[in-house]
Order: C-alpha cells, then structure tokens, then sequence
C-alpha cells in the first residue's frame, strides 16, 4: 500500500487564483505533520484536494496508493472542520455528530448497530464529552466543540486525520487531550496533517512541519522550518504576491 499522503506537482486555480502551484508532500503512516503558511497560502486548498472536493488542474494526488474519492468513500480520511464552517445552530446533539464518523460503515439500510454505539461511547469517553452526549452542539464551548469533531474522528477509526486549526479558540485542557489523542492515533499507524496557526506548539506536538505558500516551500522537523530565515520566505513569498502575482 503506498503512503497515507502522496501529493505530486499539484496545481489547482479558481478562476484567476493560483491557490496551489506543482505542490508536493508526502505524508507517511504514524506521522504527525504540521502544514502552516500564511492567510490564503493555500492550506484548506491542499486539504480539499486530499479529500477529493477539488480537482487539480495538472499534478497527482494518491492516499493510500488509490485515487482520493476511494478513500473517502471506504472512511479512510477524517476531516476536523475550522470552527467557523461549522453551523453551530443546526439542531443536532453531540452523540449524533460522533455517529456521523460511524456512517461510511453503515449502508443506507442499515441503522446504527450495537457495535457503532459502543465506537461513539468510546470516542466520547476518550474526548471526556461522555456527560454531555445529548447536548445540542450549539450549546458547547470553542474546545468542548473541536473534541466533538476528534471524537467522530476517532469513531470512523480513520487512517488520516486532516485538521483544520484545531486549536483556534480552544482551552488548555481541550488542547492537551487533543494533542495526546492525535499521538495515540499516530503511534497506532495514522498519518494527521494539521493546519495551524500554533507555531509554538508545533515541535512538541508534530514530527515533521510543510511550509506551504502556493507550493511547499520547505518540509523538515519543525524545530527546523520554524526557524525565523525560514519563515521569513514564506512570508516574502506572500508579499510579492500581492504586488501583482494574482493577475493573469
Ligand atoms: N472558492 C474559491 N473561489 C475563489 N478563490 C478562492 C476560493 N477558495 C479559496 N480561494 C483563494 O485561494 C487562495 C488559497 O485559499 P485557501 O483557503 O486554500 O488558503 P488558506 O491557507 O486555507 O487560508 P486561511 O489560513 O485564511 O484559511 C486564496 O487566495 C483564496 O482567496
């Protein structure tokens, strides 16, 4: 079977945008991956395109040696939304998102079983949101509502975790009971690809960093990208671009 991740050259435009240019990124299994970059540097991009919602123009995306649409379809991939894509008023309880991690097992005839009850249980007992599994989810705070998206992460029992900002808006406590579920996931083979602004947590949290501006530009350990020189190219990269690199 090839790598969770196996991104190639990979180009995608929205009209007259150039979100992504011949970017590349590998992700192999157990592997904890901060992908960061500035404001429109193309992260939940590379990410829509991991999960098959857009297609390149030119470049190859594989996970798991086969095409992105079969990993979604079989539940291979998680995704942990930013908060703010979330409708938070829509009338649903936390038990009933973690189930939604259940779905790509469950055929249209078929009702949630014994087994996919006890995988939610168990997710919301990981996330420490056992007492409030009947709670609307509008009714959470920012962490109590990430550990929600991890629990029906961890009750698809996926082999990628794609994570949007996981951190943003979160407490402590959320954030430490995040970063250890996510070591636990890697260290039993799942590959996790976080996007996030957090660079002081990045070393202590991943074992290897991208630094992406509309292609990776650098891909190490992470005390090695967050280097101020690095960071700076990043940035510089940015710059230029709004001195006229989004025209035609
Ligand atoms: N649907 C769209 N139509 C047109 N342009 C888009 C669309 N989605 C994203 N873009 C543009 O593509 C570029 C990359 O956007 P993307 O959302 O991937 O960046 P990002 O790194 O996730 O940003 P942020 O950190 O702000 O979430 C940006 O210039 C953005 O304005």
């Amino acid at each position: 079977m090839g790598s969770p991740v196996e991104i190639e050259d990979v180009t995608v435009r929205y009209g007259r945008v150039l979100a992504l240019e011949q970017a590349s990124l590998v992700v192999g299994p157990g592997r904890i991956c901060g992908l960061i970059g500035m404001n429109g540097s193309g992260k939940s991009t590379l990410f829509k395109v991991i999960m098959g919602l857009v297609r390149p123009e030119s470049g190859s995306v594989r996970l798991f040696g086969a095409d992105p649409s079969r990993s979604r379809q079989v539940g291979q991939i998680a995704y942990v939304p930013q908060s703010e894509n979330v409708d938070w008023s829509f009338p649903l309880r936390v038990r009933d998102v973690v189930l939604m991690g259940r779905y790509g097992r469950m055929t249209m005839l078929r009702r949630a079983g014994r087994e996919d009850r006890s995988a939610v249980d168990d997710a919301l007992e990981q996330v420490e949101l056992t007492s409030l599994a009947g709670r609307q989810i509008g009714e959470l705070s920012g962490g109590q509502r990430k550990r929600v998206f991890v629990a029906r992460a961890i009750a698809q029992d996926a082999r990628l975790l794609l994570l949007d900002e996981p951190f943003s808006g979160v407490d402590q406590q959320s954030e430490a009971t995040i970063s250890s579920l996510l070591r636990h996931r890697a260290q039993n083979g799942s590959a996790v690809l976080i996007a996030t602004h957090d660079l002081q947590a990045l070393p202590e949290l991943a074992d290897e960093a991208a630094l992406l501006y509309r292609r990776v530009l650098m891909h190490d350990t992470p005390d090695e990208v967050l280097r101020p020189e690095n960071l700076a190219r990043a940035f510089a990269a940015g710059a230029d671009r709004v001195g006229g690199g989004r025209g035609p």
